[in-house]
């Protein structure tokens, strides 16, 4: 009974200097939030315990950390249009039917877009693949990136070549960088594309995560004309291939054989999507390129190769998981194509190239 009483005794004191010494704590003006696990969520600090949960945790504070669109504000005194809530392109659509915009010309002010994003200042990767005789892009490419391609932003161009001494000196404007990414040619252009996915797969887990918010994969052989800009930011944003943004779902030239990991079914579809421009928040597109990567695995081992490789996968995927933003053909255009009414400005275009002369197994 006397053993009984003290022990109670003892946890009951405990107890309670815990709550004096936890009141303390508090009264002396720390943070009660430095008591909680995320504490290491300074990018400096080392967790202390590395255990399972702890992993857990620090994954949902490396979320907290990371960059988002957030607080849409713009300084005093900016002079800019009025904008309308009666006038605004009439011959084109501008929202999804999941309620997303769809970005053409005419349906933002860059004055706006501008004084908004730049305060929050994204680090902007742009992943593109020069192997081979795509060499010879690059050179127009960063030119004419450096003139248009979110123009006072914070980006980096991350080239992935198998031929560094065959790069361009380009010179690049203040808060612009390259970074060369030395990856293995391959034989079939099939093989080239492809492997994109998994070179950017491999480099963002090495490298642009830990450089980079928001990131791009981009086509080199491709000439930017005109403003790209924060307009075009969100969580995951895609561009209507030009081909296909007027014709029913049944001409999208979608993988159709279920053998593959991309099939969508005859009756489904919203859009046909380019995969020579994607863009999204640093996870989402590691997310998704990982998943064509896996994907066109999965069909490697079951002997067969999407319709249009990464793009057929890409497709799938955005069919299933929406993008929040939807941009335009003006975002992906070809010197190929003549220009419709729809489009009032090209923001890229796509060379004109001999793919027998420049691909290392000729195509089409
Ligand atoms: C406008 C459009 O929808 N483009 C897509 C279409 O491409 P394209 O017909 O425009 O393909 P492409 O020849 O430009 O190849 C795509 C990209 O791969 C790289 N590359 C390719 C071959 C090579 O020898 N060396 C090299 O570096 C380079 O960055 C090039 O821009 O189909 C491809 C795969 O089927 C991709 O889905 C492209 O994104
Ligand atoms: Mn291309």
């Amino acid at each position: 009974m006397l053993c009984q009483i003290s022990r109670n005794h003892i946890l009951v004191s405990f107890a309670f200097v815990l709550v004096i010494v936890g009141g303390i704590y508090i009264y002396s003006g720390y943070d009660v939030q430095t008591l909680s696990v995320c504490q290491p969520c300074d990018k400096n600090s080392e967790p202390q315990v590395k255990d399972e949960m702890m992993d857990e945790v620090m994954k949902h504070c490396l979320d907290d950390r990371r960059w988002r669109i957030r607080d849409l504000q713009m300084q005093t005194g900016l002079k800019y249009s009025q904008p309308s809530t009666m006038n605004g392109r009439t011959d084109v659509n501008s929202v999804t039917n999941w309620n997303a915009p769809l970005v053409w010309e005419g349906t933002f002010d860059p004055v706006v877009i501008d004084a908004i994003y730049k305060k929050m200042d994204p680090r902007i990767a742009v992943v593109v693949f020069a192997i081979g005789k795509y060499t010879r892009f690059v050179k127009g490419f960063l030119e004419s990136g450096e003139k248009h391609f979110f123009v006072d932003f914070r980006v980096t161009y991350y080239i992935f070549t198998d031929n560094e001494k065959d790069m361009p000196k380009i010179e690049l404007g203040k808060k612009r960088k390259i970074s060369l990414v030395t990856v293995p040619s391959a034989n079939r252009w099939q093989d080239i594309v492809l492997g994109r996915m998994k070179w950017a797969t491999v480099t963002i887990d090495k490298q642009i995560r830990n450089e980079a918010d928001y990131l791009f994969m981009m086509d080199i052989d491709s000439v930017f004309h005109n403003r790209f800009g924060a307009e075009s930011l969100s969580q995951l944003s895609a561009v209507l291939h030009r081909g296909y943004y007027k014709v029913t779902r049944d001409m999208f030239p979608y993988e159709r054989r279920p053998k593959s990991k991309a099939y969508i079914p005859a009756d489904e579809g919203d859009y046909y999507y380019t995969a020579a421009v994607w863009g999204g928040y640093l996870e989402d597109m590691y997310k998704l390129v990982k998943y064509c990567y896996m994907q066109s695995e999965e069909d490697a081992k079951n002997n067969i190769e999407a319709v249009w490789q990464e793009e057929s996968h890409l497709n799938r995927y955005l069919l299933y998981n929406k993008p929040t933003k939807v941009l335009s053909s003006e975002y992906l255009w070809s010197d190929f194509d003549p220009l419709p009414g729809d489009i009032k400005v090209v923001r890229i275009s796509q060379l004109v190239k001999n793919y027998a002369e420049v691909r290392p197994n000729g195509g089409q």
